[in-house]
């Protein structure tokens, strides 16, 4: 942290840095896709997928260390009731993952994906969004640097994903701080509401919007306010894998908004940032059309814990494997097209 200045000039100061996709490796994956034994294009996204590796990577595409990681904080508000499920699930689910029972365990067994789980002071939640701002600005730029650490492994394909019990409500305000809109435009269910929860949750993100408001026009100061931990360290990863060139698969609703506020302070922050799915969290789909993002998979999902950006991450082994290991039409002796 700066000496001078405030905590988040050192966030400001990493934005400015970012680098650009490498035009060149791009282009050579470009050129490579159009030598490889299929009719041109048949590969659709998958070919997208390894142009963009490469332009990220800065060199022929290549994941020899993908790895998923989850992010774990606590919220004030989620004593309110803003979730079907009671805070102590984040704890609960935190000792799953390292017992190896959680859903992302077995994707991550499935595609051989890295997975690390980073748990943010569970037993301090942030204050409660709907009276005060969740962190200080001291607070989020340390969690946003705390989160940058995720890349210390050297992964070269990284998956982000959270765990947090209300959560949900907190991206729903994050959503109408960036995008406009009044509670009930974001709020969806969550791990799962009735009538009577989804109009106790909605009218609660709307306190956070109205108490917020007036600090709208500033991202990092929405991120500090409505966001969380989990929320801060992801906005940290995904701007420290940009900085190192590791390319990033978001996973649903929560995590997307972490992406948001990076766009939001730059357009081209999340350049580097593939959308893993769309969530069946309603306002998912909302956001990534705000965002300008089209999802890889739509599977009525609505997890979160990294499971959509780790499905995703097996599509973009596929689409590396083949970029690398195709025969081209001269090596193959297969005719090209006349
Ligand atoms: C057992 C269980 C496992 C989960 N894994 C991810 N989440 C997901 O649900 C939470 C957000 O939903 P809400 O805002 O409604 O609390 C987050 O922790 C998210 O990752 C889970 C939730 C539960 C209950
Ligand atoms: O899409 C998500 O990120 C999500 C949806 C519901 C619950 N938790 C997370």
């Amino acid at each position: 942290m700066s000496a001078t200045g405030r905590p988040f000039d050192d966030i400001r100061a990493l934005l400015a840095q970012m680098p650009g996709p490498d035009i060149r490796a791009r282009h050579d994956a470009r050129h490579r896709q159009e030598e490889l034994t299929k009719p041109s294009g048949s590969l659709g996204r998958l070919e997208d997928i390894a142009e963009w590796m490469a332009a990220w990577q800065g060199r022929a595409p290549s994941v020899n260390r993908p790895t998923v990681a989850i992010f774990a904080g606590n919220h004030g508000v989620a004593a309110r009731g803003v979730s079907a499920y009671p805070t102590a699930v984040t704890q609960a689910m935190v000792e799953n993952f390292a017992a190896g029972g959680a859903a992302i365990n077995q994707i991550c067994a499935t595609f051989d994906l890295g997975l690390k789980v980073f748990d943010l002071a569970l037993d301090y939640p942030t204050a409660d969004m709907s009276k005060e701002p969740a962190l200080s600005e001291k607070d989020c730029a340390a969690t946003m640097a705390f989160g940058m650490e995720c890349l210390a492994g050297e992964p070269d394909l990284l998956c982000i994903g959270e765990m947090g019990i209300g959560n949900t409500a907190v991206a729903a305000a994050m959503f109408a701080a960036l995008f406009g809109g009044e509670a009930a435009d974001w709020v969806g269910p969550g791990t799962g509401h009735d009538a009577a929860g989804m109009e106790r949750k909605r009218a609660i993100v709307q306190e956070a919007i109205d108490l917020h408001r007036p600090h709208f026009g500033n991202p990092l100061e929405i991120l500090r306010r409505l966001g969380g931990r989990e929320l801060a360290a992801m906005s940290g990863a995904i701007l420290a894998a940009r900085l190192q060139r590791v390319p990033v698969i978001v996973d649903g609703y929560v995590a997307t908004a972490s992406a948001a506020i990076l766009q939001a302070l730059d357009p081209t922050a999340i350049d580097h940032c593939l959308f893993g799915h769309v969530s069946a969290e309603p306002g998912h789909q909302a956001a990534l059309a705000r965002m300008g993002k089209v999802p890889l998979l739509a599977l009525g999902m609505r997890l979160g814990e990294g499971t959509g950006a780790a499905l995703a991450a097996a599509m973009v082994k596929a689409a590396v494997a083949c970029h690398n290991g195709m025969a081209t039409f001269a090596q193959a002796g297969v005719p090209d097209r006349q």
